[in-house]
């Protein structure tokens, strides 16, 4: 398959060799606030406005220099146009970024490094998940830690799509009321995507318009609504100059991760990487074969009814994840709970000896029960848990009881590596002779001769 929009000979000959870009400058939102979702009166633009003209041009698509404002349509990594998908291991994405972002992808350390395979193989299939669609399940016993998908996107494109305000002129502006405003954006949003998705290769046409679509009568285009549906939202780095909140931010469309499904409680965790230029799967505590795989849609620690608000423009009316979300004393429960895990627990070691009846960690009792509450939630997809088992951690090597300290530092090392950190552990505390060498555990043996300086301590 032949991906070329120019005919002449000349052009193409030139195209073999440049991987092409497209480029046209845009700037600007016209407005901020969410778009609308559900059923929309009068969705679409409103009849008598004029949709902007695209006037795009091709370029070189190995040139890094674009002004400041140019938007463009490359691909990631770059190919030439005669590649297929066989001819590109890993795949390649079809992006609509701006100049900035480009530059930005291009001098990332290592990239473009192939996206990881599964851990111990593909071990996942796509089948009915019953009300919710399809869904992805486990074929066999997946461990924490394991990588379940590392997958190279089909399209990524801002999130708040960039209007030229400039070509939208104050009268335009003023002429229409506020939803009027957002439907126009959401119409033009659709036009620059609809511009991307002609530019994908047919078998990833094929696969994004089978994916699901939640935003049919809102004003979305079928191709806008996809996104919306299906965009894992692209955190860290890669985002516009001078630009902070949604805006300036970019979401990757996926064939196989797209169809994963959300859960308040979920068992794997999304990250996204810019060597490799992929979403990657990871499994937050062990998954049994048969069971299905779940990432989050919003906020975790938001209330049940902050779910059900976030969870509303993707069509989820009721989550029933657990009974914490659907049981009214088991939602209460929870609800203060989640709020809770926001405020760290913080302890110091008691400055006395404990009494001959009590056990040494009785102080612990907080984390412990901090660490308890959040796997009886299923929250370790949370940074709180990577950060209550890192205290634990700690507290046991001060304690000096190696047999905990190696079971914390087992837990933490599948935790850091289910959240897509790339410090792996310290390595001192996987076997005896390190974790005795440890700095904590010389600042015990240091408080048994001087135990004022016990004082001082604070495990956060
Ligand atoms: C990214 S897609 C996930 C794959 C989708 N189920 C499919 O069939 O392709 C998001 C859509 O899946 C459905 N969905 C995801 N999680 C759900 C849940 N917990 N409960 C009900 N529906 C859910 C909703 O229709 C949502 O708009």
């Amino acid at each position: 398959m032949k991906r070329g929009f120019l005919t002449t000979s000349k052009a193409q000959k030139q195209l073999e060799k440049e991987p092409v870009s497209w480029q046209y400058a845009q700037t600007k939102t016209i407005m901020s606030g969410p778009l609308s979702h559900g059923v929309v009166q009068e969705a679409g633009a409103p009849k008598d406005y004029r949709s902007l003209e695209r006037a795009y041009h091709e370029i070189d698509g190995n040139t890094m220099n674009y002004a400041p404002d140019a938007y463009i349509y490359t691909t990631v990594p770059p190919i030439s146009m005669r590649d297929t998908l066989a001819d590109v291991p890993g795949g390649w994405t079809e992006c609509f970024v701006s100049g900035h972002v480009k530059r930005m992808i291009h001098s990332t350390p290592g990239f473009p490094r192939l996206p990881l395979r599964p851990t111990g193989g593909k071990g996942y299939r796509i089948i009915n998940a019953g009300d919710k669609g399809l869904g992805m399940f486990a074929t066999r016993l997946i461990r924490t830690g394991d990588v379940i998908a590392d997958e190279r996107p089909m399209l990524v494109g801002p999130i708040v799509n960039p209007v030229n305000t400039a070509k939208l002129s104050g009268e335009i502006i003023e002429k229409y009321s506020t939803e009027q405003l957002k439907q126009i954006a959401l119409h033009e949003a659709g036009q620059a995507v609809k511009l991307a998705f002609d530019r994908l290769p047919p078998e990833y046409k094929r696969a994004f318009m089978e994916l699901y679509n939640s935003h049919k009568e809102d004003g979305s285009n079928e191709f806008i609504g996809r996104i919306r549906t299906n965009g894992f939202a692209i955190n860290g780095r890669l985002r516009d100059e001078n630009t902070n909140g949604r805006r300036g931010r970019y979401t990757a469309t996926c064939n196989e991760i797209s169809r994963i499904n959300h859960s308040c409680s979920p068992n794997a965790t999304f990250s996204w990487h810019d060597d490799t230029f992929s979403v990657r799967i990871h499994a937050v505590r062990d998954i049994p074969a048969g069971t299905e795989i779940t990432i989050q849609y919003c906020d975790l620690l938001e209330s049940v009814a902050e779910r059900a608000n976030d969870l509303a423009p993707y069509g989820i009316t009721s989550c029933n994840c657990t009974p914490f979300c659907s049981d009214p004393a088991m939602i209460k429960i929870s609800d203060e709970r989640r709020a809770r895990f926001q405020i760290p627990v913080v302890l110091m070691p008691p400055s006395v000896k404990p009494k001959a009846d009590e056990p040494k960690d009785a102080w612990v009792q907080p984390a412990l029960t901090r660490l308890l509450e959040l796997e009886e939630e299923g929250l370790q997809s949370l940074d709180e848990y990577r950060r209550t088992l890192h205290q634990l951690l700690n507290i046991y090597t001060y304690l000096q009881d190696v047999e905990k300290v190696l079971m914390y530092a087992q837990k933490l090392r599948g935790t850091l590596k289910a959240l897509g950190r790339s410090k792996d552990l310290d390595k001192g505390y996987l076997s005896v002779e390190g974790i005795k060498s440890s700095t904590f555990w010389n600042m015990a043996d240091m408080a048994k001769m001087m135990p004022m300086s016990a004082m001082m301590m604070t495990f956060a």
